[in-house]
């Protein structure tokens, strides 16, 4: 293909390391690319709480708007930090292989061990982990550690806390697994939806045979079967990105198994909803799930959660 393929980008290091692994996986397709980076609302506003950012999509809004204006061909986010529900004209034409999908424990200190007697300070801005780390370990102390992987880890050196609850995958992007002192439970701590994958946005009018290519060189079929699923059952429970919900797929041979649930910010709730399905009725699985969450007491849980944050 002639065309040089324009990426858009956050200017974060994780963001461009991303980029950067698209550029190469398009390269090795022949296909030549270009990377425009783009600062987001969420990067301007690092001083404030996501939770209290409030807005959907602070990452990936700018970014849009130059999908929209035809400035970039693609833009590149993880999975997670991309909203449920796109703007009609855009779509996710690529999801790259996942890696491990845990949350991580990340400390300097070597002995770090997490027994929930101690007292122990864990930084982490995402009010999911929060409201999982006040259930499964109450007496744990929580401290908000915004900004990008390096600022959090300057923080923690300057004595916030003694370790950062984080995803594996951004940690190993940074090659800071070094610092890894324990990984947590997906069945406790169960990520977020499209945790540990990078996905493509595009303009639904980009050339089809453009997107084809791209999606040839980077789509990962059983990472976007998962994160298809995962996603719906996001956009199916109407939360924007700063409510704890969580969802995590697997695919086994035909089957699509879907776990996911919502969690109150005090963590004292917790709905956990699980089902199978065909591999390819990820949609409907999605919805499927998010009503059964709603009935079974996530609608509440939703609602006190507007109150708070609102
Ligand atoms: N919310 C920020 C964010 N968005 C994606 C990742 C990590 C990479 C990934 O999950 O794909 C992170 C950091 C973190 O949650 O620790």
């Amino acid at each position: 293909m002639e065309r040089i393929i324009k990426i858009g980008t956050r200017g974060s290091k994780l963001a461009l390391w991303q980029a950067n692994f698209i550029a190469d996986k398009l390269k090795t397709q022949g296909i030549q690319s270009q990377l425009v980076t783009i600062e987001t609302t969420g990067d301007k506003m690092l001083h404030k709480s996501i939770a209290k950012l409030g807005s959907k999509g602070v990452f990936t809004e700018e970014l849009e708007i130059q999908l929209h204006s035809g400035a970039i061909d693609i833009a590149v986010h993880s999975a997670k930090d991309l909203q449920a529900q796109l703007p009609s004209d855009l779509e996710i034409i690529a999801f790259t292989e996942r890696e491990k999908v845990n949350d991580v424990l990340v400390s300097f200190n070597k002995y770090f061990t997490f027994d929930e007697s101690q007292k122990v300070v864990l930084g982490t801005s995402s009010t999911r982990r929060i409201a999982m780390i006040r259930h499964y370990f109450p007496k744990v102390k929580t401290v908000d550690a915004r900004g990008n992987l390096q600022t959090r880890m300057r923080k923690m050196e300057e004595g916030l806390c003694d370790a950062l609850v984080l995803a594996y995958a951004g940690v190993h992007r940074m090659e800071m697994e070094n610092y890894i002192v324990q990984h947590l439970s997906t069945e406790t701590f169960t990520p977020a939806a499209g945790q540990g994958s990078i996905a493509i946005e595009a303009s639904t009018s980009l050339d089809r045979e453009v997107k084809q290519i791209i999606r040839e060189a980077i789509n990962h079929y059983p990472t976007e079967y998962q994160i298809i699923a995962e996603r719906a059952y996001l956009k199916h429970l109407q939360g924007g990105c700063s409510v704890p919900a969580f969802a995590l797929a697997e695919v086994n041979g035909d089957q699509l198994k879907l776990h996911c649930g919502i969690i109150s910010l005090n963590g004292r709730d917790i709905i956990r909803e699980e089902a199978a399905m065909d591999k390819d009725e990820g949609e409907k699985l999605g919805e499927i799930l998010a009503k059964r969450v709603l009935e079974n007491g996530g609608e509440k849980i939703l609602n006190d959660i507007k109150k708070q944050i609102g």
